[in-house]
């Protein structure tokens, strides 16, 4: 057990969470889910000490964050924090060194070993045709790539990532989280990341700590899901108000293309129609009648006859 977090509360004069009580090991990946404002960077920064722990106690390696100087702390977790302040200057080589100088007492030049294993993170990111560009002339993805190495080489089993798929495009976020994956599983650290962009990061994930209500919900990813029907996708597109859902009998996707589909155009209840899906023919079944239909341009115009 890497992470321990014991019936602690989270906060500022009030708390935000109260009741924690989980644990993570590393080589697991957790993502860190919940609405604006519910208190997901709150709880990372109180992993990192740089706000107290209400009540309860914090156990990193086995040692409580509260005998534990930040120099320690950032033995352990190395950070990426999304609003990052992008050092004037700096070309991509310095910032990824940064992150060997906590082993450093004072300011001196890497010695060589440390300087071979940052060319090495900067080749196993793909950056080396951007070694010495300025910060300032990166694209948002290869900053981002940036700050995960200076994470690396820190060399710490845990990192924390505040939304590290911010400003990223699909490929980019998948990139990202890919890497993450890599260093959980091939590298066994402990990934804490949070992200609003869950449905992706969900398949990256092992676990999820969701919040919610003043509470941290915590368990495998998809047992979270499952038991939180509110994030399940087709709910948070309900835009019909008096819409009451058909029986869809289709594979996932076709179920939830549907789903989407008839939610968005049907404001009312139409649990009398039946719909299956088998062999690219959508089956509409109404109490009297049945229409096979070959696309959900085919299924508008029936239902529009319908009703
Ligand atoms: N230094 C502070 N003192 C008091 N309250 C704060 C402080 N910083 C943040 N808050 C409040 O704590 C709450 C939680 O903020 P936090 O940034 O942790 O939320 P979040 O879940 O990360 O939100 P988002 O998804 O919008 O990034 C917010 O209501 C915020 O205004």
């Amino acid at each position: 057990m890497f992470l321990n977090i014991n019936k602690a509360a989270f906060g500022y004069r009030k708390p935000l969470i109260k009741n924690a009580d989980t644990a993570l090991h590393t080589g697991e990946i957790c993502l860190i889910i919940g609405n604006n404002g519910v208190g997901k960077t709150t709880l990372l920064k109180t992993l990192l000490k740089q706000i107290p722990t209400l009540s309860g106690d914090i156990f990193l390696n086995n040692q409580n964050l509260k005998t534990l100087s930040h120099e320690q702390i950032a033995e352990q977790i190395a950070v990426v924090f999304s609003k990052s302040e992008i050092p004037a200057n700096f070309k991509l080589r310095d910032l990824i060194s940064l992150g060997k100088y906590i082993h450093y007492p004072y300011y001196f030049d890497l010695n060589n070993d440390d300087k071979i294993e940052v060319s090495k993170i900067i080749d196993d990111l793909g950056l080396q045709q951007y070694a010495d560009f300025p910060l300032r002339n990166l694209s948002d993805g290869n900053l981002q790539k940036a700050f995960i190495g200076r994470a690396l080489a820190q060399n710490s089993p845990m990192i924390i990532l505040d939304e590290p798929t911010t400003h990223l495009d699909e490929k980019n976020k998948i990139t990202i989280l890919k890497i993450l994956r890599n260093l959980a599983k091939k590298h066994h650290k402990l990934i804490l990341f949070s992200s609003h962009d869950w449905r992706l990061a969900k398949e990256f994930a092992d676990k999820i700590w969701l919040l919610h209500d003043g509470k941290l919900d915590t368990g495998i990813a998809e047992e979270i899901l499952l038991n939180h029907h509110e994030l399940l996708n087709p709910q948070l597109f309900n835009l019909g108000k008096g819409f009451v859902a058909a029986k869809i009998v289709a594979p996932a996707l076709q179920k939830e293309m549907l789903y989407s589909l008839l939610q968005k155009n049907y404001a009312f209840d139409i649990s009398a129609t039946k719909f299956s899906y088998s062999g690219d023919i959508w089956t509409v079944k109404t109490e009297n009648e049945v229409f096979e239909c070959k696309s959900f341009e085919e299924i508008i115009k029936t239902l529009n006859n319908i009703y």
